[in-house]
């Protein structure tokens, strides 16, 4: 199969763990006989040093004719104050939106070996396997106006949805239950939010059409105690954007470490951008320590969703899961025993586990 993926590698950590992507997808091309074509263009902090722009005209063009992307991470200190049409987020918001990525899949599902990397209880989280859907284009974080007034007294964001882009993310969420345990917990605001009101109106009105499907509503406040206390009880999870992203690093725990969580940004067809879910670690970044499998871990989400390379896909989540059986882990993960290992070297230690296919054959069965 020929695949033209176009990198953004973005800035801190991201062009660390984008390498480590890339040595991954190289592998499984000449192991499977695949043709992976890398384009690699510029996007945040480094596109504002570069060409004075977040988002190159040239990066969305070629975004738009790539068929899958693959995105580190941007921002840092150095940029994060910019005026706001130079913030380096306004690069990832922007080619969310101009792509049209309107649903973010964050599977938030842990590998046994990890189990007591989390400082929650072995038991209480032992089994849980949540997906949550993130709408990703709409909501505070896109809302106009968004500004200071009176001197910089006053702030003000905005909070704007339309009734069709919350239609599709919350159809979305009702085609992935189905596909799965068949629960969907909607998570809003409604007792204090008008757009919350009209989301769970619209979730009411589609599980007339999806009757299998058992609907719970939680406020998110309430959404976020549950997810520590009582993690097993969910299984699909779509709430908006600004809920959504903060909901699903603190589910990041269950896992061991925010490094862990891959992510895909997705529409109903065309191109897909697949992203970890952390950001680019500045404190970190340029020590060789940064965890990449989350960022490995979007490499197979979209070797399955863009490509339809299931096996390919199984086989890297295969290689992550030995790989942390065998007592790898990164700094993050805290772990005290087993082998301390920097980006390089899990990288390796993943690599070696795809090629020699598998010390156990096994599958992986917290991962596949
Ligand atoms: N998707 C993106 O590009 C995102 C970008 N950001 C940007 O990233 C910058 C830093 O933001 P923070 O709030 O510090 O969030 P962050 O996610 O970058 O880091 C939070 C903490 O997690 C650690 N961490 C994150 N990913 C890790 C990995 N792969 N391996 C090991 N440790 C990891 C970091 O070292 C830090 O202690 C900001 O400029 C922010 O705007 C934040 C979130 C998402
Ligand atoms: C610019 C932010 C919205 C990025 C972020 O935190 C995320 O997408 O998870
Ligand atoms: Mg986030």
């Amino acid at each position: 199969m020929k695949k033209n993926i176009v990198l953004l590698p973005g800035d801190g950590i991201g062009p660390e763990i984008m390498e480590s992507a890339k040595i991954v997808l190289n592998t499984i091309a000449s192991e499977y006989n695949h043709e992976f074509t890398f384009h690699e263009h510029a996007i945040g902090g480094n596109a504002i040093d570069r060409f004075n722009n977040p988002l190159p005209e040239e990066t969305i063009h070629a975004c738009v004719a790539a068929d899958a992307i693959l995105l580190g991470a941007v921002g840092g200190k150095k940029w994060d104050n910019n005026p706001s049409h130079l913030r380096p987020e306004k690069g990832l918001l922007g080619i969310r939106k101009a792509l049209g990525l309107f649903a973010n899949l964050r599977p938030i599902k842990g590998f046994k070996s990890l189990l007591h990397a989390s400082p929650l209880k072995e038991e209480k989280i032992s089994g849980s396997d949540i997906l949550i859907i993130r709408e990703l284009t709409g909501g505070l974080y896109f809302g106009t106006p968004s500004e200071r007034r009176e001197n910089g007294d006053i702030v003000v964001d905005t909070l704007y949805y339309e009734r069709h882009e919350m239609e599709r993310i919350i159809e979305k969420a009702f085609q992935s239950a189905m596909q799965r345990k068949k629960l969907l917990t909607s998570v809003d605001k409604a007792n204090v939010l008008e757009s919350s009101r009209m989301w769970r109106e619209i979730v009411d009105e589609k599980a007339s059409v999806y009757p299998e499907v058992e609907v719970e509503h939680l406020l998110v406040d309430a959404a976020a105690m549950k997810l520590i206390t009582e993690p097993n009880h969910f299984d699909v999870i779509v709430t908006e954007n600004l809920f959504g992203d903060i909901l699903s690093d603190e589910a990041s725990v269950l896992t061991g470490s925010l490094g862990m969580l891959p992510s895909a940004s997705i529409r109903t067809d065309g191109v897909g951008l697949y992203e970890p879910v952390h950001g680019s670690a500045p404190d970190i970044a340029g020590k060789g320590i940064a965890n990449p499998l989350g960022m490995i871990l979007s490499t197979a989400m979209m070797l399955r969703h863009s490509f339809g390379l299931e096996q390919e896909a199984a086989e890297i989540e295969k290689a992550v899961n030995e790989t942390l059986e065998q007592g790898y882990h990164t700094a993050d993960l805290q772990i005290k025993d087993g082998k301390l290992a920097g980006t390089k070297e899990i990288t390796d230690a993943v690599i070696e586990n795809l090629t020699t296919k598998s010390i156990s054959n096994s599958i992986c069965n917290m991962y596949v």
